[in-house]
């Protein structure tokens, strides 16, 4: 039997559907899909397997404009996760075209792109009529070589077969890099983390920025099978810490009540889940976060 393995790289604008992609070529959920954009900080891989075939998926976070250090970071992660993988899969949304930020990922993906792979999934068919899809494929496709489109809809699967057979057939020959039963690399606290991060996300909409982070403190398995999660959740300032915890710890409460059911889910056994709120005003500045976030961080050089 010949196998088959190798990375493939998803980037495209925030919001595009990257994870909700991931986790429908996956089929469990490993990376975070919420309504909120940049929601991605890790990169997050997850593995599928297509015949003979294993492909092991970079969600890339949003290639946006960078600001902050941390910004910045995030960016360079994503053309990092690019620049290693065997076959890009660039994602733009049918209903939103192309947009400002696609023509300046377009232009990056010239100067990167001599003899690689690339591919375009146009991804949200279902909001769009066929008329704009095909000027909108034709369109792109003028613009860039890319090697085939995919028109998907990552959020209800259409065309996401297609596009996995396809990127199947692209990989270099070679040994799996994946034990089978392995969905993912990520270390389980990060993912529990993630989780966390992401109820953190859909209970607060608007009142807090992105300035939010929550680390997996400790992790301790227990004789009768289940596991006892300590999480910290890191903000910037003072007020902050009273919007998450909410009147009465209400806000918290419910986070973590939604966590714990979604980890034990995950897990297919019982959690424990205690969540701290704490106040670090530095977190964005300190570099060292950003190797443990699994991102490149060179002096701020995106
Ligand atoms: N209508 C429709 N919505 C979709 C589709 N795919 C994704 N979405 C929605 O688009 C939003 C963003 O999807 P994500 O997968 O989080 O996007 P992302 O590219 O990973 O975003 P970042 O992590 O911010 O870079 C979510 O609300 C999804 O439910 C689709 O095919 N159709």
């Amino acid at each position: 039997m010949t196998t088959r393995a190798g990375f493939v790289a998803l980037i495209g604008e925030p919001n595009a559907g990257k994870s909700t992609l991931t986790n429908q070529m996956v089929g469990a959920k490993v990376s975070i899909v919420t309504h909120k954009v940049q929601t991605t900080r890790a990169r997050i891989r997850g593995v599928a397997l297509e015949g003979d075939s294993q492909l092991v998926f970079v969600d890339t976070p949003g290639l946006f404009r960078p600001r902050r250090r941390l910004d910045r970071a995030m960016v360079a992660a994503a053309w990092g996760g690019a620049a290693d993988a065997d076959v890009i899969v660039l994602m733009v949304e049918a209903h939103r075209g192309i947009t400002e930020g696609v023509e300046v990922i377009l232009d990056r993906l010239k100067e990167i792109g001599e003899g690689r792979k690339i591919a375009l999934a146009i991804n949200k068919i279902d909001r769009v009529k066929s008329e704009v899809l095909l000027a909108l494929t034709k369109n792109l496709n003028d613009r860039f070589p890319f090697m085939d489109t995919f028109m998907i809809s990552a959020e209800k699967g259409h065309g996401c077969d297609t596009l996995r057979k396809w990127l199947a057939q692209e990989l270099p020959e070679g040994p799996w890099l994946y034990p089978e039963d392995q969905i993912a690399d990520l270390p389980m606290r990060m993912i529990a983390a993630e989780m966390t991060r992401e109820k953190l996300t859909l209970r607060l909409h608007q009142e807090l920025p992105y300035q939010l982070t929550v680390e997996t403190e400790h992790w301790e398995e227990r004789k009768d099978g289940s596991a006892r999660v300590d999480q910290i959740i890191y903000v910037m300032r003072d007020g902050h810490k009273g919007i998450v915890l909410g009147n009465k710890g209400e806000t918290v409460k419910a986070v973590s009540k939604a966590a714990r059911e979604e980890l034990t889910e995950f897990l297919g056994r019982k959690v424990h889940l205690f969540l701290q709120v704490k106040v670090r005003p530095n977190w964005l500045e300190e570099s060292e976060r950003y190797s443990e976030m699994g991102l490149d961080f060179k002096d701020g050089n995106a």
